[in-house]
């Protein structure tokens, strides 16, 4: 049912300073700071050639991320996104299968503009699984 990895994402303290990081140190395509106000994050996103990399920072007083950067306060990865044709077919069979998905489990529009849900990282081996429709 999953098909392509598109982001390993990283909670990240200082997000200016973790995007200089992969811009000079590491030399690679970096994007522009994005408000995602409906997530609760700030992200910039870094384009590898295979994959891209997902820099996650709190915005807002309710943010998702914010538990995970006070138990890591030095940042960590924090969710991987897998690509699925049909994100409700997805959620359904997940469902059926016994795993959580996280809110109301109705997706919202995430930052590439498509449907976006959470799985519990309990019900996946400790990780937290962002599902992306293709
Ligand atoms: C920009 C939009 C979008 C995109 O298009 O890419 C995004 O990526 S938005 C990214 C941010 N949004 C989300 O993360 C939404 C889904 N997340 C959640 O609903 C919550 O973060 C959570 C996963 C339910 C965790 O809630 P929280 O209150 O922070 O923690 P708990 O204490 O309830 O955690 C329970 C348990 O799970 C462990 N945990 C928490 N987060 C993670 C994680 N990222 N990876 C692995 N494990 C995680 C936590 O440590 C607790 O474990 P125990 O301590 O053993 O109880
Ligand atoms: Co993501």
């Amino acid at each position: 049912m999953i098909g392509r990895l598109n982001h390993v994402a990283i909670a990240v303290p200082d997000l200016d300073a973790a995007a200089a990081q992969y811009r000079s140190t590491l030399g690679a395509t970096v994007g522009e700071r994005q408000d995602e106000p409906a997530h609760g994050v700030t992200v910039v996103f870094i384009t590898l050639p295979n994959t891209k990399i997902e820099l996650l920072h709190p915005l807002g007083a309710n943010s998702p991320i914010a538990g995970f950067l006070e138990k890591n306060p030095s940042g960590g990865i924090h969710h991987i996104c897998y690509e699925v044709d049909d994100i409700l077919a997805a959620r359904d069979r997940l469902r059926d299968a016994g795993a959580r998905v996280l809110g109301d489990g109705e997706p919202k529009i995430g930052a590439h503009g498509k449907p976006v849900l959470f799985l519990h990282p309990k019900d996946f081996t400790g990780t937290l699984i962002e599902l992306e429709q293709a």
